[in-house]
């Protein structure tokens, strides 16, 4: 193993206290008391440090001037309180006392955390206002202090948290320099509580600025001992609620590349992976890891129980990517001796080094040969597909192919099967189309010394300068048993027709490097009954999540590039689909095939060249119904593709065969296609996709577009008599109810509709046409159902859909010439 690196970076939380300490004010050796504890700090190892950023004694005046009766009987006391406030709102400032930090150089390697009495949410219009102009003087005395990246409060309140999302919003155009970070609990502890038996959490509580805050975040050194031993579980619904308000946040921000999140783990970590899983998927800046998150081990040391260690390894492994959020870890409530019975503080800086130094993905990412070695730097990096065909590739790019050690292994093994297979004769005719600088040449070459079967090589390359290469490979190695020619497979001609047509012009979807239309003009160099190898492939596809994906695509602010396809080696990012078929049992897995395209194609009509008439035997289409099982945010799709090279010989990067067919096969990152307005689908949701695969003369390109669906349970009631005779006879649907905290409730407990509505009833109930077999949504009357006042069905109700992306290939195509 090479040397080992640190990749994470590790902060603490300081407290006001520890900021205030008297023994610190009376240190004689340091300017001031913060430049001595960032000293001390540093010296312990930690990279940064966390500090509040203004005192006890702002608190005080705010709340002096901004929280007083409002009436009749004001008091001259309070006229003047009143007068304070609008000076300050005019010109908001603070005294030096109100402030932590007072110099530049104290504030280096400070995360700011802004006052957490803030209720950016509260119900509260005026408090809104007024914690809004406080939040806006924290951060422009933050970004005049250069700090990088300010911690904001947790929101609190759903029902306000487009305000909240708004002042963020203004926050971030006002300071275009600074990022914020948004703290959150996982979940929203609270439900825990109602679980027990106490009154449930919803609606969130509104505190009253000053009072102790009902979020988390302060670093208790207490409970040590309950911690990570059993909890409630909280129902799925329940666990959306503090997602669903940064979704909603994020989304007033649109999605502003300097908004980020710092999820706070104070609250023991629910179980289910599929929650945990959403949050990687988030663009999360800090991991803050209270004392209180660890247990003590048999000797008494802190260590973290199972659930958190292993989410916090799968931070670390996000945090080796080169993308935009490299998440560092918050500890706190550690200062001094910390929570726990031995090791003091240092215990939990050492600890949390062990676990990066110790986390498979860092080994394996510092092991020459690996593929995260090979792939290091390249997570969640959006990478242009490569077009073989139009462009020229560099020696570099087919350097970079040439050592994944599988696909070329199971090429030879491909042929040598086929050689095996090949009726005995006096030789075979191989021909490599596409060569490339010659490695499928080459394995051709050894299979045909494995199998004993004396071959007739031909290689065909259009690249001029591979060409060179293969020239003087041919004449240095191959000792000139190879036929070059140069040009393109759909136009050279060979002296003879061959037995066995190797290529390798796969994309990550498959066809997206145009290998049916190059093997459509290679065929005919294939005589009646040859093979071809890949015999077949097929593309594949699941809806994801990815704000990292999502905030990448649209760096550059270009609309082309929110509709063009990457290739990208997915980090953080959430397959949406659950493998079930959903509540209507519409839906397929998880991952779903597009097409397929199979070699040699005989049913195609040629020309006396042999070449097809026309591109429309490539032409594909596809619609595809997902079930959504918890609520997450669509940003795009994945693509992946799976060949049959011959028999059971394959190469496959689809996620759940990809280790049994080709396992650490380097060669292909998954396709990313992109969709321009994130898409939000509630928990138990149906997504149906449609996917077009479209030619014109130059250029292959995809199109792409997606609706969702709420399954309902509806019932033909006879309330509709009751209302207007005006009203056409509909079905009359029962709306899947969403609970505060947004989760479905069931039919069964949902709200009945009791009038028509013109935008349900333009989408209103089909069933699932199992006649015609399709699983596509049918509309239907209750005439043709046949049904009764009264009686009940199933169907879907239309919540959204996407735009059509990429119309006619305006923003992204494969050139054909
Ligand atoms: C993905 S590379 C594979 C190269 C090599 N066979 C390998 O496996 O490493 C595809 C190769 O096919 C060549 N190619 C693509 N389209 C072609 C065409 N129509 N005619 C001839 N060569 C083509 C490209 O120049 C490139 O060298």
């Amino acid at each position: 193993m090479s040397d080992w690196h640190s990749s994470i970076n590790i902060a603490t939380l300081l407290t006001l206290e520890d900021v205030q300490k008297p023994e610190l004010l009376a240190d004689p050796d340091h300017e001031t008391p913060l430049l001595k504890l960032a000293a001390d700090t540093h010296a312990k190892g930690y990279d940064a440090l966390c500090v509040p950023l203004t005192t006890e004694r702002w608190r005080t005046r705010w709340r002096e001037m901004c929280l007083i009766a409002t009436g009749e009987d004001r008091d001259t006391a309070t006229v003047a309180a009143e007068r304070r406030a609008e000076e300050w709102r005019e010109k908001p400032a603070f005294l030096l006392d109100e402030v932590t930090l007072t110099r530049l150089d104290e504030a280096a390697n400070v995360i700011a955390v802004v006052s957490d009495w803030l209720e950016l949410d509260s119900e509260d219009d005026w408090l809104r206002h007024d914690f809004e102009i406080a939040l806006q003087q924290e951060l422009a005395y933050a970004t005049y202090l250069n700090i990088g990246t300010a911690i904001l409060p947790p929101p609190r309140n759903r029902a306000h948290a487009a305000s909240y999302g708004r002042a963020i919003g203004a926050a971030l155009a006002a300071n275009p320099a600074l990022h914020l970070s948004l703290r959150l609990p996982i979940y929203d502890p609270a439900v825990f509580q109602a679980q027990a038996g106490k009154p449930p959490a919803s609606p969130a509580p509104v505190s009253v600025p000053g009072s102790p805050s009902p979020a988390t975040f302060s670093p208790s050194r207490a409970s040590v001992s309950s911690v990570g031993s059993s909890v409630a579980r909280a129902p799925e619904g329940d666990l959306n609620g503090n997602w669903e308000m940064w979704d909603v946040i994020r989304s007033v921000c649109d999605y502003h590349p300097h908004l980020s999140l710092t999820l706070d783990l104070t609250p023991p970590l629910p179980s289910g992976a599929g929650i945990l899983d959403r949050w990687a998927a988030e663009p999360l800046r800090h991991v803050f890891l209270p004392s209180s998150a660890f247990i003590a081990n048999a000797k008494g040391y802190p260590v973290l129980p199972k659930g958190t260690q292993s989410f916090i390894r799968d931070i670390i492994k996000a945090s080796t990517s080169r993308s935009l959020f490299r998440p560092a870890i918050v500890l706190g409530g550690v200062a001094g001796a910390g929570a726990h019975a031995r090791g003091g503080e240092g215990a939990y800086l050492q600890y949390v080094r062990h676990l990066e130094k110790t986390s498979p993905a860092i080994v394996a990412q510092n092991t020459p040969g690996t593929v995260e070695h090979y792939a290091y730097g390249y997570q969640d990096y959006l990478q242009s597909p490569l077009q073989p065909l139009m462009d020229n590739l560099q020696s570099l790019t087919y350097q970079t192919f040439e050592k994944d050690p599988v696909k070329y292994r199971n090429y030879e093994e491909a042929v040598f099967k086929a050689l095996v297979d090949w009726p005995a004769a006096e030789h075979v005719t191989i021909c490599v189309a596409g060569a490339g600088r010659g490695p499928l040449v080459a394995r051709c070459l050894t299979a045909a010394d494995r199998a004993r079967r004396k071959v007739v090589l031909y290689a065909v390359e259009k690249n001029p300068n591979a060409y060179v290469t293969l020239q003087h490979r041919n004449a240095t190695e191959w000792e000139e048993r190879v036929k070059l020619f140069y040009g393109d497979m759909r136009a050279v001609e060979l002296p003879a027709q061959v037995d066995i047509l190797v290529s390798e012009l796969l994309g990550s979807f498959g066809d997206n490097e145009l290998s049916p239309e190059c093997l459509d003009g290679a065929q005919r160099f294939l005589q009646p009954n040859g093979i071809s190898i890949p015999a077949s492939y097929t593309s594949w596809l699941a809806p994801l999540s990815s704000s990292k994906l999502h905030n990448e695509a649209r760096r550059g602010n270009d609309v082309k590039a929110v509709e063009t396809t990457y290739v990208v080696m997915f980090k953080a990012v959430k397959i949406l689909s659950g493998a079930g078929p959903g509540a209507g049992k519409r839906c397929g897995g998880a991952i779903q095939e597009c097409w397929e395209f199979e070699h040699p194609r005989r049913d195609v009509p040629l020309d006396a060249r042999g070449l097809p008439l026309t591109n429309s035997h490539n032409v594909r289409s596809k619609t595809l119904n997902f079930h959504i099982p918890h609520a997450g945010v669509l940003h795009g799709f994945a693509g992946y593709f799976e060949a049959v090279l011959y028999g059971d010989i394959g190469l496959s990067i689809h996620p759940e065969r990809m280790d049994a067919v080709s396992k650490d096969m380097l060669s292909w990152f998954p396709l990313f296609i992109p969709i321009k307005d994130p898409l939000y689908l509630p928990s138990n949701s149906e997504l149906q996709v449609s996917i077009w695969r479209l030619t014109n003369k130059r250029q292959v390109w995809y199109e792409w577009y997606a609706e969702s669906f709420m399954p309902v349970s509806y019932t033909t009631a006879s309330v509709e008599k009751d209302a207007s005779p005006a009203l056409p006879r509909m079905p009359l649907p029962r709306f899947p109810s969403i609970d505060s905290r947004g989760s479905l409730l069931t039919s069964s407990q949902s709200t009945p509709v009791v009038a028509a509505s013109p935008l349900v009833d333009a989408v209103d109930v089909f069933p699932f046409d199992r006649r015609a077999g399709s699983p596509s949504p049918r509309f239907v009357t209750r005439e043709e159902l046949g049904a009764e006042d009264g009686a009940r069905g199933e169907g879907v109700v239309k919540i959204g859909q996407t735009a059509l992306h990429n119309p006619g290939g305006r923003s992204c195509w494969i050139g054909l010439m």
